[in-house]
């Protein structure tokens, strides 16, 4: 077996408890297969992770990666005038080679940030599973279909777009993709497109991923329209079930919560997403607290600005408290949680613990940092003070995917000058 060790560095164990140990992983089989001290002596590489934490890798619940491109391109908006005076038209000139182009510019960063794996929705989604597969990370994908403003014809036809890329994606670069079917959210793909394509996508056996309760402004029309409220709806669609994820969840009252909790269907969070579109508060603590599982999300670098998983524990606890009106709610440890094993569980990829025979889908954290001194409590360093440049290395599946922040599966410079190049292209065709 060819053996990567991590060495001289402390473990975040599953339980949250922190020691002193080296990891062994078995690059063959991608998985770690030892965690103790001394491991180094007998590994064919090493990694050094003095002064460090080795963590579970970071996994993003909900992004749109491509949209880099359009990062701080529109701000300061709600999310209906967002979109619809900025985003879509912009979005409506893109290229599969500026999806691509965006995409690699995204997994640049997320590999910096020590995020191993992501969930995706958006379009050209091959393009993004070619980027996938030569950046080396873990993703979820699917293509993300609209119905809204398209004749029924145009509206199948992206549905079978989606149910296709699910069919031939699922397994890909070696298994480390994974797909969905995606529908964007209960307002923007009509009753009929989800009562045909629903029982498809449940055919082929994948998960379904979209928009749900995220504003005020999409819950009253789905009332007004059916009579129930919007995850009662997505229930009697068939859209909640164990393997399902939805993004955001922000405005949802407590029937809809006892129906998470009944279905098992899971909550990504993604509160930069909800605090700078001014969206809404999610209520983090009660979803746990019902025994709901939450993930983490930066959604689109175009709503967030970045796509940090640590920036939005950070967040996510900020806003927790404040929702809850409790220090005490959405604590250190859970959003550490949230961001590993959360995000993990929820999307349905195999990450997010330390222990042998998981993943060897990991993080090291440079603790030497003024910012992270003194070291009393490494948990609360991740979820309050720890940044994305902390990270120093990255590894997914066994791979090493960043040395000493070195990105190794990229070539940082021509990924940003191709994205400048791409982006500006982009605004130039939109707005002309
Ligand atoms: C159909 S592909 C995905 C689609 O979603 C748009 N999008 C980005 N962020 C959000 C958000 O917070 N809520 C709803 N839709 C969002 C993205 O621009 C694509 O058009
Ligand atoms: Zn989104």
């Amino acid at each position: 077996m060819s053996t990567l060790a991590l060495t001289g560095g402390r473990v975040l164990r599953p339980d949250l408890t922190v020691d002193r140990a080296d990891v062994l992983v078995d690059q063959e089989t991608g998985e770690i297969a030892e965690i103790g001290p001394d491991l180094g002596g007998a590994a064919d590489e090493t990694l050094d992770a003095t002064n460090s934490l080795i963590t579970p890798g970071f996994v993003n619940g909900h992004c749109h990666v491509a949209m880099t491109l359009l990062r701080g391109y529109a701000d300061d908006k709600p999310l209906d005038a967002w979109l619809s005076e900025d985003i879509w038209p912009a979005e409506a000139e893109l290229t599969p080679e500026a999806i691509e182009a965006g995409a690699e510019l995204g997994l640049l960063e997320m590999i910096r940030a020590g995020t191993t794996g992501f969930a995706d929705m958006y379009f050209s989604m091959e393009r993004v599973a070619d980027a996938v597969e030569r950046a080396g990370l873990r993703a979820r994908l699917g293509h993300g279909v609209i119905s809204v403003g398209k004749e029924h014809e145009a509206a199948r036809e992206d549905a079978e777009t989606g149910l296709a890329f699910a069919r031939e994606y699922d397994g890909a670069a070696e298994g480390r993709i994974r797909t969905a079917f995606m529908p964007h959210s209960l307002t923007t793909v009509s009753t009929d497109i989800y009562e045909e394509y629903v029982p498809k996508a449940r055919e082929l056996d994948v998960p379904i991923h979209l928009h749900a309760n995220e504003t005020a402004d999409e819950v009253t029309p789905i009332v007004e329209e059916h009579g129930v409220r919007p995850l009662t709806y997505a229930r009697d669609l068939g859209l909640l079930e164990p393997q399902d994820f939805l993004a955001h969840g922000v405005h949802v009252d407590e029937t809809e919560i006892d129906l998470l909790a009944e279905t098992d269907a899971s909550v990504i969070h993604c509160p930069a997403s909800n605090m700078k579109l001014a969206s809404g508060m999610a209520p983090v603590q009660t979803l746990r607290d019902a025994g709901i599982t939450v993930g983490l999300g930066t959604d689109g670098a175009a709503s967030n600005n970045d796509l940090s998983l640590l920036d939005e524990a950070r967040d996510a606890a900020m806003v927790g408290k404040l929702a809850a009106d409790d220090a005490a709610a959405v604590a250190a440890d859970t959003v550490v949680e949230l961001a590993t094993t959360g995000s993990a569980e929820a999307i349905g990829l195999p990450a997010g613990r330390l222990e042998p025979g998981a993943p060897a889908d990991l993080a090291v954290v440079d603790l030497t940092g003024a910012h992270l001194t003194p070291a009393h409590d490494l948990v609360s360093h991740l979820a309050y003070a720890a940044a994305a440049s902390d990270v120093r290395h990255t590894i997914c599946d066994g791979r090493v995917l960043m040395r000493d922040r070195e990105v190794l599966p990229l070539d940082a410079e021509g990924v940003c000058e191709r994205a400048t190049a791409e982006a500006t292209a982009l605004i130039d065709r939109a707005e002309s």
